[in-house]
């Protein structure tokens, strides 16, 4: 639903890298274009095929239960040489295997497309890169995601989940070189992901599991129809699970041993039906249970070194699955592998000594530990995961309207959407809307105490020039010029209205009830620089008018000055008024076309929204850059830019060196007015606003330097 395209050419979506082979070193394997469109046409086509008769039941072609996940199973080809010990976790990149699409009438409850969607709309996962969400000890959710290593199932339909969790596996990282695999190191007890897993499994505390398009294990392709639409679904929401069993393994990771940590998670019973059994065609098989009182070694060998067990070592526990006491160590460990038992404590001499030789494979888990049943018994307070309604009244730009909501309920789709319209929620899927109600906010009410005008970094040497006074009829100025050291001056120009409802007062207010009716289109656009899966928006609201200019909105969502709301023309007038008067342009006729400004960027921040370090590096931007601060009070700050040498470079003092060395503090009706080109070229803004705030930047930009194929130059990134 939204309406531009993600222009990015490169994405892991639709790649899912699974693990056979381990090389032992870092291996590199190609980029590869993915065409997204393509595969939505793809999924089109399966749908339709596949689902004309409702009726039809249709088996999943790629169940990867138990551990099928041989190449053979796969029907892959490996894109590198075959593996030489099958206990390896996984690095060797294949495309995923030819799953089919939901069939129809199966969507989860809860989806997002993109990783922002879910941290910001579900709350119990916020993590934006790791997979283990934890605050205070405790996991809220765990992300399931493309790297399954060897013996992670998908078991009992999916109500048992055993997966390596916390951190330090084998990851992929994607360099300038192309695409590198990470090799997995110790999991101590200790490290905060695992130490929380650990936490909630000794505290039986429920957490949600959520699956990403790359999971393999799980028997679907995560797309299906929904809204008479392809839903691309980048993260599901399989529901509330609890951990049942917690042990270390030892995992060969090259020619070294490495500790991984796995947890087995169980569905809690008492939630609706999990979404993808309603309606499911057949569920996923059960494994049948392996007779193998055997195994090979590597070299071949054959092996029985079963552990032969006493009555003494054997204690029943209440979970119905045998555990027993460690001779050496004295600690319980649970027999989960038809080989036999052996202690899964990692500071034990015994420590997996029985498996050294012989790991268990993925159809080794014994069959009572797979079979035992759900947790049904334990009583826990489980608050819905579904996420409540989005809020609509009150104060309507506080944090909570900035973020994400669920298009949930009978009409809902399912989609975890953003706050991308500034007017309502808008669901990114169906385009379902709920209205938002409010009444413009008074610059008073989000003022902030700030004690002083700006911050000087003492070793940055900058001295403000004496302050001046300049008068108007509603209101004085007082300015006050800061010379760079790398060339530009800053010009702080502080507002001191004394009419009761001053001109920004009245520039505040339009600007608010102008997008609120929707008639000035403030968004959140996308950025085309970041990692994460699916587009990622920026963290504050904006809208172009007059000349286009090439920032994150693209050049395409411009307004022209006829098109353009009143609010912004009245910024725009009141800048060029108070510019004007601050610099004495009336004496300088030569300077008059840097004060027509053409062009007027409105910005609107939420509460806690803010925009990262940036330069207003445009192609054909006149020398003045001027902006008016609406509402709360906010932070600017400058550093100087990556590309100018400083003193003292290649040693520990450049980190020191591109830290802010001069901060302003911006009030209701200030300008910041930045004048050189030079302060584009060489330094780098960034606004942190205290509380709600709106700022309208104006430029002046060369009419000529606009070609339209230009325009999807991003010039801001993430930091
Ligand atoms: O919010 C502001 O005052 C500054 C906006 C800004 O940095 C820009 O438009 O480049």
């Amino acid at each position: 639903m939204y309406p531009w395209k993600e222009k990015r050419t490169f994405t892991t979506a639709g790649l899912s890298l699974r693990s056979d082979v381990t090389l032992g070193k870092r291996t590199i394997y190609k980029k590869r274009k993915l065409s997204v469109a393509g595969e939505a046409e793809e999924c089109m086509q399966s749908l339709g095929s596949g689902t004309k008769d409702s009726t039809t039941r249709i088996t999943p072609p790629h169940i990867i239960s138990s551990g099928s996940v041989s190449t053979s199973a796969a029907g892959l080809p490996l894109a590198s040489a075959p593996p030489k010990n099958t206990d390896l976790a996984v690095t060797s990149p294949v495309l995923v295997p030819q799953k089919e699409c939901l069939p129809e009438g199966m969507m989860p409850d809860i989806w997002a497309q993109s990783r922002q969607e879910l941290c910001e709309s579900f709350k119990w996962f916020r993590s934006y890169h790791g997979g283990v969400y934890h605050t205070q000890g405790h996991v809220k959710g765990y992300l399931l995601g493309g790297f399954s290593a060897n013996r992670d199932i998908f078991e009992n339909d999916g109500k048992l989940i055993i997966s390596h969790g916390g951190g330090k596996a084998q990851s992929l990282r994607f360099t300038k070189q192309g695409l590198w695999t990470e090799k997995a190191s110790d999991q101590q007890e200790g490290d905060s992901s695992v130490s929380s897993l650990l936490n909630n499994w000794k505290e039986e505390r429920p957490l949600a599991l959520i699956i990403d398009n790359n999971y393999a294990l799980f028997p679907w392709l995560l797309k299906g129809h929904c809204s008479d639409k392809v839903a691309e679904i980048g993260y599901a929401v399989l529901g509330v699970y609890i951990i049942s069993h917690a042990w270390a393994e030892r995992q060969l990771e090259g020619d070294e041993l490495v500790v991984r940590w796995k947890f087995a998670f169980r569905w809690l019973e008492g939630q609706p039906e999990p979404w993808w059994l309603r309606g499911a065609p057949v569920p996923p098989k059960p494994p049948q249970r392996p007779v193998i009182i055997k195994s090979t070694t590597r070299t071949g060998k054959i092996v029985s070194k079963m552990k032969t067990l006493t009555k003494k070592d054997m204690e029943c526990v209440p979970d119905s699955h045998s555990q027993w006491n460690c001779k050496t160590c004295g600690k319980r460990s649970p027999q989960l592998y038809v080989q036999g038992w052996t202690c899964l404590q990692p500071t034990c001499p015994d420590f997996w000594h029985l498996f050294l030789d012989s790991m268990p494979g993925q159809k080794d888990y014994d069959i009572a530990f797979v079979k035992s049943p759900t947790l049904s018994k334990i009583e826990l307070q489980v608050e819905s995961i579904i996420p409540s309604p989005p809020p609509t009244e009150g104060e309507i730009t506080t944090n909570i309207f900035a973020k994400g909501w669920h298009c949930g309920g009978t009409d809902g789709c399912g989609r975890l959407s953003c706050r991308w319209k500034w007017e309502h929620w808008e669901c990114a899927h169906c385009g379902r809307v709920i209205e938002v109600k409010g009444v413009p906010r008074l610059p008073k009410e989000v003022d902030v105490m700030v004690d002083k005008d700006y911050y000087i970094l003492d070793s940055s040497e900058l001295r403000p020039s004496p302050a001046f006074r300049v008068d108007y009829p509603g209101g004085t100025s007082l300015c006050q010029a800061f010379t760079l050291k790398h060339g530009g001056v800053i010009i702080q120009i502080r507002n001191k209205s004394f009419r009761a409802v001053s001109e920004p007062d009245k520039i505040f207010r339009l600007y608010q009830e102008q997008a609120a009716n929707g008639i000035l289109p403030f968004r959140r656009y996308p950025l085309r620089s970041h990692k994460l899966k699916g587009p990622m928006l920026t963290n504050y609201f904006s809208q172009n008018c007059g000349q286009p200019y090439q920032y994150v909105g693209g050049t395409d969502n411009t307004l022209s000055w006829e098109q353009a709301p009143s609010a912004v023309k009245d910024a725009r007038h009141f800048l060029q008024q108070r510019v004007s008067a601050a610099l004495n342009i009336a004496s300088r006729p030569e300077d008059h076309k840097s004060v027509d400004f053409n062009e007027v960027l409105s910005a609107a921040y939420m509460q806690e929204q803010k925009m990262a370090f940036h330069s207003d590096a445009e192609d054909g931007l006149g020398p003045l850059v001027a902006g008016l601060s609406l509402g709360a009070p906010a932070e600017m700050h400058f550093r100087v830019h990556g590309s100018i040498k400083q003193e003292g470079e290649g040693d520990a003092r450049v980190k020191k060196s591109r830290a802010t060395f001069i901060k302003f503090v911006l009030r209701h009706g200030d300008i910041l007015l930045m004048s050189g080109t030079e302060v584009q070229r060489c330094y780098e803004h960034a606004v942190v606003p205290k509380n709600f705030r709106i700022a309208a930047t104006a430029r002046f930009i060369k009419p000529s330097h606009y070609i339209k194929s230009k325009s999807s130059t991003p010039v801001v990134s993430l930091k």
